[in-house]
């Protein structure tokens, strides 16, 4: 089967849009510092460019978990692959995410933080697909509402592939 990717959101939209929600995240910390947590694989382009346009002080980890594998449809089970290195208690907690989806990954992931104490937890996701929904979960900043397709670029991957295209496209099986 070919696969062909059709542009969604180009290069320039989403850094606009990035910078604008730094600029947001910036006002509302008011001074303080965040911790922004990444979470791997796919948050990693998001939160870079993010934590580039913050003009707070910034402290990072990483995380990664999964419920995808190779596949389109998460597996509904979601595994830690990699905790934090640090501890979180009394931090301001920022957890950047490229997608939210089904909400599975984030409902299972912030309360799994909420019960290590942060300060405050809040959530940044570059894209979201509401109407996908099955679990319920609080966004803090989202950049992008999309359409029910599946996306890659800009860290979001199909069978592991386009993570690296700098703009976020529709992966259309032919
Ligand atoms: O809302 P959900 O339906 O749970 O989907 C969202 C999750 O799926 C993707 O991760 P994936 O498991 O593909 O891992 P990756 O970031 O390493 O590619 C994405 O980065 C989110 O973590
Ligand atoms: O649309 C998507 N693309 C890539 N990874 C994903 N994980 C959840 N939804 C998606």
């Amino acid at each position: 089967m070919s696969e062909t990717i059709r542009v969604l959101l180009s290069e320039e939209e989403v850094d606009k849009r990035i910078a604008e929600i730094a600029a947001k995240i910036s006002e509302d910390y008011n001074g303080e510092q965040v911790h922004m947590i990444c979470v791997l694989k796919g948050g990693v382009f998001f939160t870079c460019e993010l934590a580039k346009r913050l003009t707070i002080p910034v402290s990072m980890d990483f995380m990664s978990v999964s419920s995808y594998g190779a596949d389109t449809k998460s597996s509904g089970v979601v595994k830690i692959v990699k905790d934090l290195d640090e501890g979180i208690e009394g931090k301001n907690v920022l957890v950047v995410e490229d997608i939210i989806d089904s909400g599975r990954t984030l409902s299972y992931l912030l309360e799994y933080l909420r019960n290590r104490n942060p300060k405050s937890l809040k959530l940044c996701t570059l894209l979201d697909k509401p109407e996908r929904r099955v679990v319920e979960v609080d966004v803090d900043y989202t950049c992008f509402d999309i359409p029910d397709e599946f996306v890659v670029g800009y860290g979001l991957d199909y069978a592991q592939k386009y993570r690296n295209l700098p703009y976020i496209g529709v992966v259309e099986l032919g």
